[in-house]
């Protein structure tokens, strides 16, 4: 690790580091900076190792499958760097515990996460704490590296991150047109009806309540009777939702003037009856040696998951797989979300995706591409991350070094421009309109009318601003308190919708709200307008937040800002969504259809760079710089 100022190795010495993630760049970087000479470094991770890690999260081997990733790391370099001090906190970052006194022991942090949500919360916290933050990220190829220092450079939130990807609810349920449809209907309605919290709002019925009145109860159709067949009940779910709910969405001609009409598939038309009864008795010869192991295609004596898969084969392994689920993981039933290393789950939301892929016409995909796109993977490089853990400690020491000119944001790109690989910036100077570190208030547009708190906390205060525990306030009146008891809870609920309905209408001058986050230390004032109609299509939320600078994030999500925008290190989620999922919108109303798309899994869609400087030509499966862009590095110069 040279470095041409004289005390880097003292800098190091003496540094108290705190990284957060001990994930694909996490176990780089711990090498990485223990072999630099950094001697007291904290840890935190929230997760235990999974299989998965083992291919890149090269401290982790087989035997620490379900261990502490943050202590198992540790204990890893402590074998070739016995005397350091490295502390491990098997916990979320977001935790109360690590509050703004407990950033400030520490000279530097280090990212290594792949969520929006946290790196949100550490920028506040590094911001509270006066703790300088060195961000990073990974997708695939991509990769990059920013420096935060308050005051100095712009912070994490200076730029507004690209929305998570969305699709409206009515190309799911009604009118998929590309395959990654057929997913999300699969993975995030039929998965989540069948197997998951029968409480939680779902959006499969939508078509079919409508012609509820017909003869069929249809709640019933899913809940299955406690004497009822196992292979009866998974051909009445497929002719359901294969069958009758397409019947019934074709007899709306309107739809489809100007698509392709959708097939309906009866199981009795794919398979025969001899084949389902085979379908079942093959299981009763196979053997799972744990519910994990329980597999639809082992159990069909399927075998390699790159095969694209019959009409015939995909509704064998829908209803096996249905059928596994109730009898090899009966309990849980009612618990379940989809997960991308549950094999059985991947094996149904495969199926379930192929057979509704069959029915409108769109072409079939292999299990291994399929739970690509249902648990948003773009293949980690293991050398993407090593690259970007070198490139972390190099920032870390001018950081410590407090050696402001040298500091750079690295991008580490696919392909080279100008013969470079790696191409480092000059960082920007904090966004004066930056809610997050600068006082500027946003502005909120509601229907003051009709707009929940409700809506307000979760869709503006939680997902727009970041904030965990939120308290909002109106002068000196308490609206809201996160953790506020339930009865109190109903009496904020009024008062905010009381000051919302005694807004003159329309409001000009709009009415101050002060909404804060004491874990982060951090508040803002937002500015009420009232406005009356929203564009369900362009403003799905009914309201809409502003104020801080620009738009960057495209509609149709390309030039996406950054890789440490949203998801990603390695194997990193591709849309970008905190949760790193890609979500569904669901409009009051019904909306008009549009195609927004792009494959989730695409690797060049995720463009990551600043869009002011890198522009990016997303050209399918190629990242493409153009040439001209390098302009958009000249120097910036920091205060
Ligand atoms: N809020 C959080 N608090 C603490 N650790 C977190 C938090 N959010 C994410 N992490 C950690 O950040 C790390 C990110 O690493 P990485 O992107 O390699 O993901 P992974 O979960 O190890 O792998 P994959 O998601 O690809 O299976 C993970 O170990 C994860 O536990
Ligand atoms: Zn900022």
């Amino acid at each position: 690790m040279a470095s041409s100022h004289p005390h880097s190795s003292e800098a190091i010495r003496g540094a108290k580091v705190l990284m957060v993630g001990a994930g694909g760049i996490g176990c780089e970087l711990l090498k990485t900076l223990a072999l630099s000479g950094f001697r007291d470094i904290h840890i935190i991770d929230m997760d235990t190792i999974e299989v998965s890690n083992l291919n890149r999260q090269f401290l982790f081997r087989q035997s620490h499958v379900g261990q502490s990733k943050a202590k198992v790391a540790r204990d890893a370099v402590l074998k070739f760097r016995p005397h350091i001090n490295i502390k491990p906190y098997h916990a979320n970052v977001k935790d109360p515990e690590f509050d703004v006194d407990f950033f400030k022991q520490f000279n530097v942090v280090l990212n290594g996460l792949d969520n929006l949500d946290a790196r949100r919360h550490v920028n506040r916290l590094c911001l509270a704490a006066n703790v300088p933050l060195v961000e990073s990220g990974t997708t695939g190829f991509l990769g990059q590296v920013t420096v935060h220092v308050k005051g100095k450079t712009e912070c994490y939130e200076c730029q507004p991150k690209p929305a998570p990807k969305t699709y409206p609810v009515c190309t799911i349920t009604s009118t998929p047109s590309k395959f990654v449809h057929c997913i999300v209907w699969a993975k995030d309605l039929l998965f989540a009806k069948l197997f998951g919290d029968k409480n939680q709002d779902n959006d499969l019925n939508v078509r079919s309540s409508d012609a509820a009145s017909s003869s069929e109860n249809v709640e019933d159709v899913f809940v299955r009777r406690n004497d009822e067949d196992i292979e009866q009940y998974g051909r009445k779910i497929f002719d359901h939702v294969f069958g009758y709910n397409i019947e019934l969405a074709l007899s709306n001609e309107e739809t489809w003037k100007n698509r392709n009409r959708p097939k309906p598939i009866y199981s009795k038309d794919v398979l025969s009856d001899e084949l389902a009864k085979l379908n079942g008795n093959i299981d009763k010869n196979c053997a799972f040696d744990d519910e994990f192991s329980v597999s639809a295609m082992a159990s069909l004596g399927m075998k390699n998951p790159q095969d694209i898969w019959s009409l015939k084969e995909n509704s064998r392994i829908f209803l096996e797989a249905l059928r596994l689920f109730f009898t090899q993981r009966g309990k849980d039933v009612g618990n379940l979300t989809f997960d991308k290393d549950d094999q059985l789950a991947v094996e149904f939301v495969t199926a379930a995706a192929n057979i509704r892929a069959a029915s409108f016409g769109i072409p079939l995909y292999s299990l291994f591409e399929a739970k690509g796109i249902a648990g948003n993977i773009v293949h980690a490089v293991a050398t993407t991350n090593a690259v970007i853990a070198g490139l972390i400690v190099i920032e870390t020491i001018k950081v410590l070094q407090n050696d402001i000119e040298s500091y750079r944001m690295t991008y580490c790109l696919e392909h080279p421009s100008r013969k470079m690989l790696l191409m480092p910036v000059e960082p920007f100077e904090p966004n004066k309109s930056c809610y997050v570190c600068s006082e500027t208030p946003l502005t909120l547009e509601i229907n003051t009318k009709r707009s929940k708190l409700k809506d307000f906390v979760e869709k503006i205060v939680k997902a727009k601003l970041g904030m965990n525990l939120p308290l909002i306030m109106n002068s000196s009146n308490l609206l809201y308190e996160a953790d506020a008891e339930d009865d109190m809870v109903a009496i904020y609920a009024a008062n905010l919708e009381k000051v919302l309905a005694e807004l003159p209408s329309p409001v000009t001058g709009g009415t101050m709200l002060r909404v804060e986050d004491m874990h982060q230390e951090f508040g803002c004032n937002v500015n009420i307008k009232h406005r009356e109609e929203f564009d369900e299509e362009k403003e799905p939320d009914g309201m809409v937040l502003s104020g801080w600078t620009k738009h960057v994030s495209a509609p149709e999500n390309k030039d996406k800002p950054a890789a440490n925008n949203g998801a990603s290190t390695s194997e990193a989620s591709v849309p970008a969504a905190e949760s790193d999922e890609v979500t569904i919108v669901s409009p009051s109303k019904k909306r008009k259809l549009t195609d927004d798309s792009g494959i989730p899994n695409a690797p060049a869609g995720e463009a990551r760079n600043h869009q002011d400087e890198l522009q990016v030509i997303d050209d399918e499966d190629d990242l493409v710089m153009l040439e001209g862009s390098m302009e958009g590095f000249k120097k910036r110069k920091l205060s």
